[in-house]
């Protein structure tokens, strides 16, 4: 018995996924093969030949990167029993909540509400809880329904503690009719109030949103008239305090931080920041949980989860975050534009969490407020030998806590407790004066936010290079992935929004690669794991493969046209480029089966993954190249969410591809184009000699295949079709590509 409190809260599992490993060892075998046999087979040095040998270069490169990456998967199980047994309800540690907003009409008030309603009714310590909403759209309806939605939730709460509701998230709960059932009798009779309650609530939402806000309210909004997005003061609204221990209800804070025209204002990292101040003034928890607005809690106890891995005795030393996995609730049928990432992250995502750990994705994840301030594992390591914290490496003299948190006194002091270890007991009630402060625009300036404390700037993939900065300094993170799953959110219900959405992703994650952040040097210079370090460039290298995919695609009609060969046409050597085709799609078919998912599911995620890489990544390259030249800049585009009604599955529609007039369906037409002329001068016989054979055909025509959304498109009305803009465009580039081909080139036959 006297160990109990000794035994580990959580433990590593770890997975074998053996066909996998096979699978993937025979396709790098395969790989070397190819490479061996472009090399050895002198006669056929063609430019066709070797810009082939370089883009399976890159593909064997990124492939040893992907292996290693997926080679020793883990995640976590955690001892609930344990953790209650060793901590009180008494001595559980405060959280900070925080949830980001930033466009009331993308991302629309009522699920913001349903992702604070869910936070707000978390199985915790009401009085342990603070929720911060930070609303960068400035917008009295957002205000307004948070504070309808906490009407409601001192119901709500209540109601979920009672029944052991699992999904607090009003709108998912009460969208299936089988909640309803329960043995206890009283039970259907409040279920049936709290919806008649609920639906009075979104639709006092609706409402507002369609109309303006009531006017009894006026009072409390005259401080959002005459506010702009982008400029206006810092408004904050302590909607609730809790108070004290028999209160069900947390504290909720609604923020939105002073914006200025020409000032910088970081996108979410910035709002991240002042969220980390405002709470650091008032609650000051040395745990914070932050949820993007369309992630609802889908497992009550997930707090308790985090913290089997935060309080752990070894984790406490080691461990900088734990993050939760992202899923999504209302998937397209058969994921048409290959979003749901379910697949990915059951093998890199657990294969990142066996290494030195999970990335941070953004949303989803609880962090050490300690961590974020820029401590590392070794920082705390000297400050335990000497014994002194006042001395030791924690604590900087006046002038340099200032230099790196900023002037706010309170902050200092927050922080200062914070790097000591010590918390406050009791929170302050806050400060606006000190909270107005912290959240104005010029108060970072000078200071490290954003360099080295805070989540940081410089990329529109925040999330990845805050992870990244823990990892090189010598954190690591694991992946908390309890069962019901912890959190589910909505995912662009287009290819539209999922293009420009993979876009920003493979942007802001190529400028970290380029930046001095990249985690080459976080392994040379810093603590990065060198197999952490392959896995993080496989994941900063979306754009970059953009180059070598659309040059490889090219190829085959390149060939056609020109009458010559990029495949070894040998019968005896064809088996090579064709075993690897095989092996590699029936892995990855049994890959996508093994997660559950349907075949069909496959084929969309791999067609979308070729389409993505030519589009999305190619204009997220040339994105960051610009920036880099100084030429632009980037920006964070908000992706739409929206709340699906069931009667929209049968619409024969769903699935479909939509355009419009963005520079995105360029490449992906112009090389649709190039396929069709190719494949056209093929079938009339136009390739004299017949230097290229069916294997250059073949690879032709699977890149038409992929490209079917975008055929269709060519043919479809409206938004359905591509516009003509955009075609006659193509067509010109296509042409000319066609053209230029035809011109001897140096290397060719
Ligand atoms: O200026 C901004 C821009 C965005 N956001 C918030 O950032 C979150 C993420 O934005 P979203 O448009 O939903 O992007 P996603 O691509 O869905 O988000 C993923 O990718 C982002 C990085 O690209 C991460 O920040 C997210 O956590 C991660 O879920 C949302 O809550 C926004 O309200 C702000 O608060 N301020
Ligand atoms: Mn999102």
């Amino acid at each position: 018995m006297a160990n109990k409190n000794s035994l580990p809260l959580y433990e590593k599992i770890w997975v074998k996924h053996t066909f996998s490993r096979v699978m993937d060892s025979i396709t790098l075998l395969l790989l070397f093969l190819l490479l061996g046999y472009r090399i050895s087979s002198n006669n056929n040095y063609t430019f066709p030949w070797f810009v082939a040998f370089l883009c399976e270069l890159w593909f064997t490169i990124t492939w040893i990167t992907t292996m290693s990456t997926k080679w020793t998967p883990a995640h976590t199980k955690t001892f609930l029993d344990r953790l209650l047994l060793r901590v009180s309800n008494y001595e559980l540690p405060a959280l900070d909540l925080f949830v980001t907003t930033a466009d009331p009409v993308l991302e629309p008030a009522i699920i913001t509400v349903n992702t604070v309603l869910s936070l707000l009714a978390l199985d915790y310590p009401a009085n342990k809880l603070a929720c911060y909403v930070s609303d960068d759209g400035c917008s009295p309806l957002t205000f307004y329904a948070l504070v309808e939605a906490t009407k409601f939730a001192e119901i709500w709460i209540p109601f979920c503690k009672k029944y052991n509701v699992q999904c607090r998230a009003p709108f998912r709960y009460f969208c299936d009719e089988s909640m309803a059932h329960n043995d206890l009798p009283e039970f259907k009779q409040e279920w049936l109030t709290m919806k008649e309650e609920y639906e009075k609530l979104s639709g006092k939402i609706q409402n507002a949103s369609q109309k303006s806000i009531p006017c009894q309210l006026m009072g409390e909004f005259a401080v959002f008239s005459q506010t702009h997005a982008r400029n206006h003061p810092t408004i904050i609204k302590v909607i609730r305090e809790n108070k004290g221990v028999s209160d069900v209800m947390p504290h909720l804070i609604y923020i939105s931080r002073e914006k200025r025209p020409k000032q910088p204002h970081h996108h979410k990292a910035g709002a991240m920041n002042v969220l980390t101040r405002i709470s650091g003034l008032m609650t000051n928890a040395p745990f914070m949980l932050n949820l993007d607005c369309d992630m609802y809690v889908n497992n009550s106890k997930i707090v308790l989860h985090a913290l089997c891995i935060l309080l752990d005795s070894k984790g406490e030393k080691e461990v900088a975050f734990a993050q939760c996995p992202q899923r999504f609730y209302d998937a397209v049928k058969d994921d048409a534009y290959g979003n749901q990432l379910v697949a990915l992250p059951m093998y890199i995502g657990s294969g990142f969490a066996g290494l030195q750990g999970i990335i941070y994705a953004g949303t989803n994840c609880f962090h050490r407020r300690k961590v974020m301030y820029g401590l590392s594992p070794n920082d705390i390591q000297n400050a335990k030998k000497d014994h002194d914290f006042t001395n030791g490496t924690l604590l900087l003299s006046d002038k340099e806590t200032i230099q790196k948190f900023g002037t706010s006194k309170g902050f200092v002091d927050s922080a200062t407790h914070i790097l000591k270890g010590t918390t406050f007991d009791h929170y302050k009630s806050l400060d606006l004066e000190a909270a107005s402060e912290v959240a104005s625009c010029n108060y970072e300036y000078n200071t490290a936010w954003g360099k080295e404390v805070g989540w940081l700037y410089g990329s529109t993939s925040e999330d990845v290079l805050t992870g990244l900065k823990f990892h090189t300094k010598g954190w690591r993170s694991e992946l908390c992935s309890p069962d019901p799953i912890a959190f589910m959110g909505c995912s662009p219900q287009d290819n539209l929004g999922q293009m420009a959405q993979h876009k920003r992703w493979s942007s802001g994650l190529f400028d970290i690669f380029l930046s001095k952040h990249c985690p080459i040097f976080g392994t040379i210079f810093g603590k990065l794991q060198l197999r952490e370090c392959l896995a993080y460039i496989w994941i900063t290298n979306w754009a970059l493969r953009s180059i070598p995919e659309i040059c490889y695609a090219l190829l085959p009609a390149y060939c056609i046209i020109t009458n010559s060969s990029f495949l070894p046409n040998k019968e005896l050597s064809m088996w090579i480029p064709t075993t690897l085709f095989v092996i590699y799609n029936v892995s990855n078919i049994i890959e996508h089966i093994k997660s559950g998912l349907s075949i069909r599911t496959w084929w969309n995620n791999q067609r979308m993954g070729r389409i993505t890489t030519m589009t999305s990544c190619f204009l997220a390259f040339i994105t960051i190249i610009l920036k880099k030249l100084r030429i632009s800049g980037t920006n964070f585009e908000i992706t739409k969410k929206e709340q699906v009604h069931s009667n929209e599955g049968t619409n024969e529609n769903v699935g479909r591809f939509s355009f419009n007039e963005s520079l995105i369906f360029l490449p992906g037409t112009t090389i649709l184009f190039i396929q069709l002329i190719a494949l056209f001068m093929s079938g009339n016989g136009n390739g004299y000699g017949y230097g290229y054979g069916v294997g250059e055909v073949f690879c032709s025509a699977y890149v038409v295949l992929c490209y079917l959304p975008f055929l269709k498109g060519l043919f479809g009305k409206g938004k359905y079709g591509i516009p003509l803009s955009t075609i006659w465009k193509s067509m010109v580039l296509a042409f000319t590509f066609v053209y230029l081909c035809s011109r001897p080139i140096l290397l060719s036959e």
